[in-house]
């Protein structure tokens, strides 16, 4: 049910209407590589040498980026919403399928990186992915920045490492600047996490 009101244009999550500045074509590449990077990284038990060659290789390139700081106006990490995760590495990546003004759809696969123990997800990075689909949700289609108030998850079994989950993020209600989202996470049918959550849109002024 579209939701009304909303100026013509302003867009779905998977088409945002919004300019993608910054970075160029490759950024997306590079995002993938440093996931890849963090996945990798999380599961190898490195030798002395090959731990050096890796201090040596960040701390240039963390001196090389020096030099390319921006304001977060100007940040690009995280505000490509061209690219799934909106180029951003800190939540394991979600890719949205079908959206329309009150709902998402899409898959995520939770990497090396995000493994609590035992094959199973960490329990922090759960309410992580809910809280990013969920915002993000929460400020498509022509609505304004909002943030989250409360975020509710509910762990209903184990979330696998390393296999395709789908997510679901839609609206439950809006009023007035209250909006009630919910979401959940699936493998195959088996429920592993669900969320509610209210996301309060921002007064003029509020940081
Ligand atoms: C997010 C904007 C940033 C812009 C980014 C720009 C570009 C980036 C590019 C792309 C980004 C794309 C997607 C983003 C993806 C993810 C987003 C994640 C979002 C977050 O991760 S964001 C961080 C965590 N978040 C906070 O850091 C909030 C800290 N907090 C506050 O900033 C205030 O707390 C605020 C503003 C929330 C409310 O403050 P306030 O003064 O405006 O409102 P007030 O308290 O008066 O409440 C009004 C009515 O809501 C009820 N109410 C309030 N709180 C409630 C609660 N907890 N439970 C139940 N009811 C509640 C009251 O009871 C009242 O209800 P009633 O009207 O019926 O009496």
């Amino acid at each position: 049910m579209p939701r009304t009101g909303l100026p013509s244009g302003s867009g779905t999550w998977l088409d945002p209407d919004i300019p993608v500045t910054g970075g160029g074509p490759g950024y997306g590449a590079v995002v993938e590589s440093l996931r890849d990077l963090l996945d990798g990284f999380a599961a190898a038990s490195p030798d002395e040498e090959t731990v050096r060659a890796l201090a040596d290789a960040f701390a240039a390139w963390s001196k090389r980026l020096e030099r390319h700081r921006v304001g977060e106006r100007q940040q690009v990490f995280g505000r490509r919403r061209d690219l799934h995760g909106r180029g951003q590495v800190m939540a394991p990546k979600f890719a949205a399928e079908e959206s329309d003004e009150r709902s998402v759809k899409g898959t995520v696969t939770f990497g090396r990186y995000f493994l609590g123990g035992n094959g199973a997800v960490h329990g922090g990075a759960i309410p992580l992915l809910f809280d990013e689909v969920m915002g993000r949700l929460s400020n498509t289609a022509g609505r304004s920045q909002s943030r989250t108030a409360f975020l509710h998850t509910d762990f209903r079994s184990v979330t696998p490492v390393g296999v395709p989950l789908s997510v679901r993020a839609w609206f439950e209600s809006e009023e007035g600047r209250k909006r009630f989202i919910r979401a959940e996470i699936r493998d195959g049918d088996t429920l592993c996490a669900e969320s509610h959550g209210l996301f309060l849109a921002l007064l003029p002024g509020q940081p």
